[in-house]
């Protein structure tokens, strides 16, 4: 074990300058694969995807009435007494077709029998009530364009627009690497003393799937360079992108830069707010590579920004924008003045006024932050916050999940 003197280097970016870094330095090269419509939703269009049919391809009654011809109607009301269905007139049902030669619909309630015959109410327009084809879904018409993504009402309109396989993004794989001589496989049954289990590697897996990636999680790494040297360059080979967890800081065995440094290129060694300040940015045989700090707190931070970015940046999506809420301070709290800070916070509503409590993630237990953090609040260097003031936080659950205290 050697002492490693903590000496910070290099840029150290702000939250937001290191989501626009991540955008401008990264460029991936997606693949197109094609799969069946049941396998679409959520997926991202490749390309635009248009109709493929026509619906409906007859016209159709707009409601549900009885089909006439508008040439009976064209000096006023005919004597309906001796109509009979099926000659004069049809019954037609919402959505059912309307064929030749009728061409008009009158309403159901503008009708009547009296003594089983026919009375109609209202003079009709010529056309009125009826669809023509097409205008439910037009051959050749557009549903998605490239870069959108299949929502459940996009999956009904492709399945009526006669699109039975849809071209979309191949998932990115994205290897997440553990590093750690003191980490234990979360499955096992009997943790030998002063191990901690590998938990990061579940979270970003559940993350990689809710940002439609195709996660790939490697065994844990020992804390040796050729262990870690090896593990990059398998990630390098399979990986669009490649995630390394912890041996991020100065610890005795803390590699992970330097491995990066040596045969790759840093482009970030740490970052400018906490938590997650051990977030890094580096290539290495050519693949980005983004450093998470081995803490879970840290790494979720790094999920929930950085790794969000690098997905949305691969299947060129905007930034989605934080639910945001203006909450009462119930705490006074002043950010470092060497780096931002990024409080973790419990929001809820009374009376119509939201509030807002600091949650200190090194005082509770992670199930504790789990059940309380529903709302970060970014300070940049320096900023006070008193008790009282308003304050910007952005939840991280929808606003109906809020409690009252
Ligand atoms: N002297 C200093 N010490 C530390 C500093 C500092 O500035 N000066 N920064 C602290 C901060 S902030 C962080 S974050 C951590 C960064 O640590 P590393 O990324 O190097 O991670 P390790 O030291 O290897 O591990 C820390 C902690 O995290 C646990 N861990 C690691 N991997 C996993 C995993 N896959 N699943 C669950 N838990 C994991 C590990 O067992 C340790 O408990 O450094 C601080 N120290
Ligand atoms: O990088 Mo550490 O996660 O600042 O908390």
């Amino acid at each position: 074990m050697e002492y490693r003197k903590y000496v910070e280097k290099g840029l150290m970016p702000s939250r937001q300058a290191m989501k626009k870094l991540l955008r401008d330095r990264v460029s991936f090269k997606f693949q197109v694969e094609e799969v069946e419509l049941m396998e679409a939703l959520n997926r991202i269009a490749a390309e635009d995807i248009a109709t493929r049919r026509m619906l409906p391809n007859l016209p159709v009654g707009k409601m549900d009435g009885i089909g006439v011809r508008a040439k009976d109607f064209e000096t006023g009301m005919p004597d309906t007494y001796l109509w009979e269905n099926g000659r004069e007139y049809v019954f037609v049902n919402t959505g059912c077709s309307i064929t030749a030669p009728y061409d008009t619909l009158i309403l159901i309630e503008d009708i009547d029998f009296i003594e089983g015959h026919l009375v109609i109410k209202k003079t009709p327009e010529p056309g009125q009530l009826v669809d023509p084809p097409g205008s439910s879904i037009n051959d050749a018409e557009i549903i998605l364009h490239k870069y959108q993504q299949i929502t459940p009402a996009a999956m009904g309109i492709l399945a009526a627009g006669g699109v039975k396989r849809v071209a979309v993004i191949k998932k990115p794989k994205v290897v997440f690497i553990p590093t750690g001589d003191e980490l234990a496989q979360w499955s096992i049954d009997n943790l030998p003393a002063g191990t901690n289990i590998e938990s990061n590697g579940m979270m970003i897996y559940a993350f990689l799937k809710q940002y439609q990636a195709d996660p790939v999680i490697f065994p844990i790494v020992r804390d040796n360079k050729e262990a870690l040297y090896d593990a990059l360059q398998q990630a390098a080979q399979q990986a669009d992108l490649i995630l390394i967890n912890a041996g991020s800081s100065k610890g005795t065995k803390d590699y992970t830069l330097d491995i990066l440094e040596n045969k790759g290129q840093v482009v970030v060694y740490e970052l400018g707010c906490r938590p997650g300040k051990h977030s890094s940015f580096s290539f290495f045989a050519g693949k980005p590579v983004l450093g998470m700090a081995g803490p879970p707190n840290g790494a979720e931070l790094a999920a929930r920004f950085y790794v969000k970015t690098l997905l949305d940046n691969y299947y060129h999506q905007a930034e989605q924008e934080a639910i945001i809420v203006e909450a009462v301070a119930e705490f006074s709290f002043k950010a470092p003045d060497n780096y931002d800070f990024c409080i973790q916070a419990h929001v809820y509503c009374k009376e119509n006024s939201y509030y807002v409590q600091r949650i200190n993630p090194k005082a509770v237990t992670r199930p504790q932050l789990l059940e309380k953090c529903n709302a970060y609040i970014y300070l940049p260097v320096s900023k006070e916050v008193h008790l009282g003031d308003k304050l910007t936080a952005e939840l991280i659950v929808g606003k109906e999940v809020l409690g009252t205290e």
